[in-house]
Formats: structure tokens, C-alpha cells, sequence
């Protein structure tokens, strides 16, 4: 079932659930208790007597007494789920993120930020809203109504049976209104993801958007959205307005034809005064539990709708850390790194690498030459376990890649992407990423191995500068040689650079060529790339041609 996920969360609060339960139960047989105690008052007032010997004065405090009782109860009990909703809300949203960190790359490829973002605020919001509303609502409403009735009963049962008839005539006439409360909140939901998956990138591209003037269009797009989300909304409204006094029609009918049945029954004789009194009153408590089931209901439609969404991401595999038991490896690998037979392909029947076989020794510099687009950054993304093989095999010191932890992998294997993402931050927190404790001598080294000190002490605040969300506040160079620091920065033994000089100007390069050998000379490095210059610098030159790498000579290259 959906929910079950969902449910699980309540496992950890046992023990305050259950004490939240039995204050519930206590309210319950208190509000029970009232129709009961009227009965016995108005029989001792019948019988010209006082009940319990008490003076009315007494009895009006016995009765309000009964009254603040009931209301603190409601109040410790509300308060007692609502926080253990709170907590579930906190342990959902925080499963989730722990989930999506773990997923493959893959899921982040396909997905907008933003539905995800929807699903840690939105979605996990409307389940743990709809777990303690179900407990704050539930359990009462089905405790009151089983314990009306039973007592009732006692009283006269035939009363008691129309009453039993009476109430799944009133859910079948819940279920048939509220049919379409459920498709439209399912699309509300999915309506609302969407409105923050469009804010999500729009805020992300707005340099983009105000380059090419597209405000307007953009703002459109968000506005068609809301009007989307206007026009279910209205129609859900329009449903739940309807409900509402439908269903208050629904229970004032039913409490009339208590009050007939009891009233016929009175003047025949079959019931005396005080028991008419206890029946009718508790005919009227029947008015908000039923209410509130309805309303549970309603809630339900909605949640189910979050539910489907969430269990959807719940139920994507975390990235494969398979055979990590095999792992004896220390933190560094080592050895041959072979594509053997390797393919891969993004979608089915459309070879991106066809048959990808090379061995580069430890501590050589391989440079991978070819256009855009011919699959170069997916061949160092298979390194990194990104992405598996579709056929054939990855091994390092020939032990097959994926014999190894996933972070074993990663830490001997370091990439320097072509997009670049810096957290936000100071320039030392970004270089320090992968290695939060390590001291500022090691950053500083680091940066130097990078090329990065110099321009970086001539800033201002220097390592403190604060570099801006996704480092927009350096230049495309500067993040890329803080992004080398940061690769640097874990001692990998096998170093992957995407691009490595795309962005840097040709003193820079000039600079960048010349301490590679000093800086990475126990290093494994494959860099990819278009730019030819690289040649001087690489042992070994491949380039991809047709979905293979063919070695060529680098002096072709050159010419
Ligand atoms: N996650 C993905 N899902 C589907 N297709 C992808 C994905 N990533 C890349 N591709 C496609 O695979 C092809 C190769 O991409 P890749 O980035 O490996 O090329 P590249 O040789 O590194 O290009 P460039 O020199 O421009 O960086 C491209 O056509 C790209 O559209």
C-alpha cells in the first residue's frame, strides 16, 4: 500500500504516540460521559430529587468541570501528535535528502531540480500533515462514534440501528462527491511541483534569461502555471464547498430522524424522558466525528497523491556499491587502469562508445583528443562510476571498478569537470571540500600546485573571499584552477581533467603546461579535451573518432 513507507515513521514514536492515544481515549469516554451525566441529571430533576446529593450549583461545576477536562485533554493531545508530526516531518524530509544524495547521477539527469525541491517541501509537508491528521482525527471520531453507539444501544436498540444504517449511506454519499476531489489534487500536487521546478531554473539561468530579454516570456510561464493552479484549486473548492453542507445536511437530517424515532418512542411509552434527553444528545455528538472523517477523507486524496510521488523517488536504487566486501584495497588505487570491450550508450540502440579498449600505465599523462559531442567527458564519467558500462569492463590493477566502494573509486579518482559547480562559500572552504579538516598550509599547497595563489592573494580578502552561489563572483578561469586545488586537494592517484584549459588565458596555460610534469608527476592523469596544445604535455594522444579511441601520433596532431 502507498502509504506503508509513511507509516513506518510512526514506529519511532511509540511511546509518545501511546500516551497521546490514551489521552485521546480519556477525552473520548469524557465526551461520552456528558449525554450520560445529563441523562442521570435530568432523571434526578424528573424525580424531584438532586442527583448525587449535590446542589445545582454543584452540579453546573461537576458539569463544567467535565467540560475544562475535555478541552485539556483535546488541547495536550492535539499538541502531543501535532509534534510527533512535526518530528515525522523532520525524519521524512530528512530520509529523503539522505536518499537523493545517495542516487545514481543518472535520476539528477533526468530531473528537474525543482520536482525534487517540490518533494522535500511540498510533498513531505502534505504526508506528514496528513499522518498526524489522521491520528489527531481518527482515532477520536472512530472512538466517539463506537461508544455512542454501543451506549445508545443499551438504551433502545432500534434507534441504534438506524443510526448503524444510516452512517455508510453517509460515506457512499462522501465517496460519490469526493470522487473527484482525487485526480484534481493529484494535479494540484504535481501543478505546485512544478511551479518551483520553473522558479528553480529560472533563477539559475537568469543571466541567460536577461541576455536574451526573456523576462516576460519567463514571468508567462510561471504566471500560466499559477493560473493552472488557480483553476484545480477552484474546482477543488468548488467540490469541497458542496461536501461541507452536504454533509451537515447529511447529519442534521440524521439527528431529525433520531429526534422523530426518539420522540415516537417516548409517546409510546418505550422510552422515558431522561433516557430521550441521553439518545438525543448523543445523536448530536455524532455531528463532528462524522465531519471529521469526511474531511480525513478529503486529506487522504491529496496525500495519496504525494504518497505516489515520493514512493516514486523511495523506490529508485541508490548508486550500486556493489561487492564492496571484495574491497581490501586502501584508500588509493592503483595499477593498470584497462577498458577492455567497454561500451556504453545513453539510450538504448544508439552506441555513444563502441568497443573502447586501452590500458594506461600509473603515473602516465593521457590526453584524449576529439569534437564535441563524440563522448569524452562520458568516458571519464564511466572512471568515476557516474555511469556503469553497458558492456565490457573497467579495471584498476586488474581488479574490475566495480569491485571497489563507490568512495574508494572516488577517492582515488579525481575529476576536474568542465562545469564547474563551487558551493558558496570562501575560496579555502571550496578548495577544502573534499577534505573539510585539512589545515590552511595544505589549501595554500594546494593552490599553488593549481596555479591558483597568486590571483587568489591578490584579492582582497584573499582565501576568505566569498565566492557567490556556484561561484559567480570569480571568472570562469579562476573557478577553474580553484577546481583543480580542490582535485588536488584529496591526493588522488589518478587525476581526470575535463577541459583543463578551455577557460584560462595563454599565459595561464603557458604556466599550467609548464608545472604539469612537476606537479603531477605521481599522478595517473587523462585529460580530454579539443585544444591541441595539450599534446606537448601528454605521453599518449587518443582521439575519438566514430565511438572508438584511436591512438594517434601527437606531431600529426601538432601539424
Ligand atoms: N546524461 C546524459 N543523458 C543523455 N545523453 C547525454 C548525457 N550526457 C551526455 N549526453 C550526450 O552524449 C554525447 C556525448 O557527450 P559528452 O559530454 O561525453 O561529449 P564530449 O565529447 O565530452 O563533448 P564536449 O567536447 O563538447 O565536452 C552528447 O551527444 C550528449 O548530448
Amino acid at each position: 500500500m502507498t502509504f506503508y513507507h509513511f507509516f513506518s515513521l510512526l514506529k519511532n514514536h511509540k511511546l509518545p504516540l501511546l500516551v497521546a492515544i490514551a489521552l485521546m481515549v480519556i477525552e473520548s469516554i469524557v465526551s461520552l460521559s456528558v449525554p450520560w451525566f445529563a441523562g442521570k441529571f435530568s432523571e434526578s430533576v424528573l424525580d424531584g430529587k438532586t442527583l448525587f446529593n449535590l446542589s445545582y450549583i454543584q452540579i453546573a461545576l461537576l458539569w463544567l468541570s467535565l467540560f475544562v477536562l475535555q478541552a485539556l485533554l483535546r488541547f495536550l493531545s492535539t499538541y502531543k501528535v501535532n509534534f510527533i508530526g512535526a518530528q515525522m516531518l523532520t525524519e521524512l524530509s530528512c530520509r529523503l535528502y539522505d536518499h537523493i544524495q545517495l542516487l545514481p547521477v543518472k535520476y539528477f539527469s533526468n530531473t528537474k531540480k525543482g520536482e525534487t525541491l517540490a518533494l522535500l517541501s511540498n510533498d513531505v509537508s502534505i504526508i506528514s500533515y496528513f499522518l498526524s491528521g489522521i491520528l489527531t482525527g481518527l482515532v477520536p471520531a472512530t472512538l466517539i462514534l463506537l461508544g455512542a453507539l454501543i451506549l445508545m444501544a443499551t438504551i433502545n436498540t432500534t434507534i441504534t440501528l438506524i443510526i448503524m444504517l444510516m452512517v455508510p449511506a453517509f460515506f457512499v454519499v462522501v465517496k460519490l462527491l469526493g470522487k473527484g476531489i482525487r485526480p484534481i489534487s493529484e494535479n494540484l500536487v504535481q501543478r505546485q511541483a512544478d511551479g518551483v521546478a520553473i522558479a528553480s531554473e529560472n533563477l539559475s539561468i537568469i543571466k541567460l534569461v536577461k541576455a536574451f530579454s526573456r523576462e516576460k516570456s519567463e514571468s508567462n510561464r510561471f504566471k500560466s502555471n499559477a493560473h493552472e493552479i488557480q483553476k484545480l484549486r477552484k474546482k477543488q473548492l468548488k467540490i469541497q464547498a458542496i461536501l461541507s453542507p452536504v454533509l451537515q445536511l447529511l447529519v442534521s437530517t440524521g439527528v431529525l430522524v433520531v429526534v422523530v424515532v426518539s420522540a415516537m418512542h417516548y409517546q409510546s411509552g418505550n422510552l422515558t424522558m431522561p433516557d430521550l434527553i441521553t439518545l438525543l444528545m448523543y445523536g448530536m455528538l455524532f455531528a463532528r466525528p462524522m465531519s471529521t472523517l469526511a474531511n480525513l477523507y478529503g486529506q487522504t486524496q491529496q496525500a495519496l497523491g504525494s504518497s505516489k510521488r515520493l514512493n516514486n523517488v523511495f523506490n529508485i536504487s541508490p548508486e550500486p556499491n556493489n561487492h564492496a566486501e571484495e574491497d581490501n584495497s586502501e584508500n588509493q588505487l592503483h595499477g593498470n587502469i584497462t577498458f577492455n570491450k567497454v561500451d556504453f550508450s545513453y539510450e538504448p540502440n544508439e552506441p555513444l562508445l563502441n568497443d573502447i579498449n586501452i590500458t594506461i600505465q600509473p603515473k602516465q599523462k593521457v590526453l584524449i583528443l576529439g569534437p564535441n559531442g563524440t563522448g569524452k567527458s562520458t568516458l571519464l564519467h564511466l572512471l568515476v562510476r557516474f555511469i556503469e558500462p553497458t558492456s565490457g569492463e573497467i579495471t584498476i590493477g586488474e581488479q574490475p571498478l566495480n569491485h571497489f566502494r563507490l568512495s574508494t573509486v572516488r577517492n582515488s579518482v579525481g575529476l576536474v569537470s568542465q562545469d564547474i559547480a563551487l558551493c558558496s562559500g570562501s575560496i579555502a572552504d571550496n578548495i577544502a571540500f573534499g577534505y573539510p579538516q585539512a589545515s590552511f598550509a595544505e589549501i595554500e599547497n594546494a593552490a599553488k600546485k593549481a596555479g591558483a595563489h597568486s590571483f587568489i592573494t591578490a584579492l582582497e580578502n584573499g582565501y576568505k573571499t566569498q565566492v557567490g552561489e556556484n561561484g559567480v563572483l570569480l571568472s570562469g578561469g579562476q573557478r577553474q584552477r580553484i577546481s583543480l586545488a580542490r582535485a588536488l586537494m584529496t591526493e588522488p592517484s589518478i587525476l581526470l581533467l575535463d577541459e583543463p584549459t578551455s577557460m584560462i588565458d595563454s599565459e595561464a596555460k603557458t604556466s599550467f603546461k609548464d608545472s604539469f610534469n612537476e606537479v603531477l608527476k605521481h599522478k595517473t592523469v587523462i585529460m580530454v579535451s579539443h585544444e591541441h596544445h595539450l599534446v606537448d604535455i601528454a605521453d599518449h594522444v587518443y582521439e575519438m573518432k566514430n565511438h572508438q579511441l584511436v591512438a594517434v601520433n601527437p606531431k600529426e596532431n601538432c601539424e
